[in-house]
């Protein structure tokens, strides 16, 4: 059994995501250039949570903090016990209950956080355990789209080698060919994921998975070597239409784009907006006009996802 000593501390940055993108439901994640970072200190005595950025009025903090629970939850699952006291210090980049995968995105930092401590005990520099990280956080979320893409960076393809159960996830990185540009369009609304995943159905025609299919796998050719396959590649049947009613406004912005040409899905569980463009289009996607409360965005494509560097006392 491995204490963690009064002191250890440790910075974690992990990026935001985006899930599906179009036809990947579930399964397929893009990491964006939008940041949650977490100062996590071993002390003495007692749970303290700060918080700034996005959400700091809305977060709990006391030890149902998402962070807190998932960080409790790696110790457990590494046989360590949770220390006295722990001093967590949350900026929050990433928007919440948007499509950008904010839950995921705390879920890795507490996971990765417990791996970085533990790895401090034991003599190490503070390493995160992407591998285990990438376990804990899909099993977590229960999907690991956005999970896997906040780990690794870049976009990720994930799968379970024991379906339906979700773990062990497997996960490849697509390259993506370097013309892409994703643009994100978010609005003030919220929307939870579980309200979102709740209007689906539970079964779909066998035609539509077969649709389905053919998309799914011309979206990985299409990212990564012919971004003119955009269009056509993020045409879907699992998700967005079942979902229209809970985000109208984002399907009126989807279609109207996707009608002149660009390649828009819901991102995630919505009512984000990605836009899949091209560097010579991004210009095209800002200038067009947004309802009122909605802002655009160009995060870029992080290559490497969550990290964690040791603090000193
Ligand atoms: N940084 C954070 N700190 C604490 N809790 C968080 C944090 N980020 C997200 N959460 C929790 O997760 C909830 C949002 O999760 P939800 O799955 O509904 O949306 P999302 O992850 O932002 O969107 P999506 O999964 O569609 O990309 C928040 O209401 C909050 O309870
Ligand atoms: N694949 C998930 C992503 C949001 O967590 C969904 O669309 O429900």
């Amino acid at each position: 059994m491995t204490a963690l000593p009064e002191g250890a501390a440790v910075r974690v940055n992990v990026p935001g995501s985006s899930a599906n993108l179009g036809p990947g439901f579930d399964a397929i994640g893009l990491a964006l250039g939008v940041w949650d970072s977490y100062d996590v200190v071993v002390t003495g005595d007692s749970l303290v949570i700060d918080v700034t950025g996005e959400a700091a009025d809305e977060v709990p903090r006391d030890a149902s903090h998402l962070v807190h629970r998932c960080l409790a939850a790696g110790l457990a699952r590494l046989g360590v016990d949770e220390p006295a006291g722990l001093h967590l210090v949350c900026r929050n980049g990433v928007p919440h209950s948007r499509g950008l995968g904010s839950s995921a995105t705390a879920a890795v930092a507490g996971y990765a956080a417990a791996t970085a401590l533990v790895d401090l005990a034991r003599g190490g520099d503070g390493d995160v355990d992407l591998d285990l990280v990438n376990q804990l956080a899909g099993e977590h979320e229960g999907h690991p789209d956005n999970s896997s893409a906040s780990v690794y960076g870049g976009m990720t393809l994930s799968w379970s080698t024991r379906p339906p159960a979700v773990a062990p996830v497997r996960t490849v990185q697509v390259e993506v060919h370097p013309d892409v540009v994703p643009v994100v369009l978010v609005p003030d609304l919220t929307l939870s994921t579980s309200t979102a995943r709740s209007v689906l159905p539970p079964q779909v025609p066998l035609k539509h998975a077969a649709l389905n299919s053919a998309r799914a796998a011309l979206l990985v050719e299409a990212v990564s070597r012919r971004p003119e396959l955009l269009l056509d590649a993020t045409v879907e049947w699992l998700h967005q239409e079942q979902r229209r009613e809970a985000y109208p406004e984002s399907m009126r912005l989807l279609d109207g784009l996707r009608e002149l040409g660009h390649a828009a899905v819901i991102s995630g569980a919505g009512p984000t907006v990605l836009v899949l463009t091209t560097a010579d289009r991004a210009a095209e996607v800002h200038a067009l006009p947004l309802p009122q409360g909605w802002r655009s965005a160009t995060p870029g494509i992080p290559t490497v996802g969550v990290r964690a560097v040791r603090l000193e006392g």
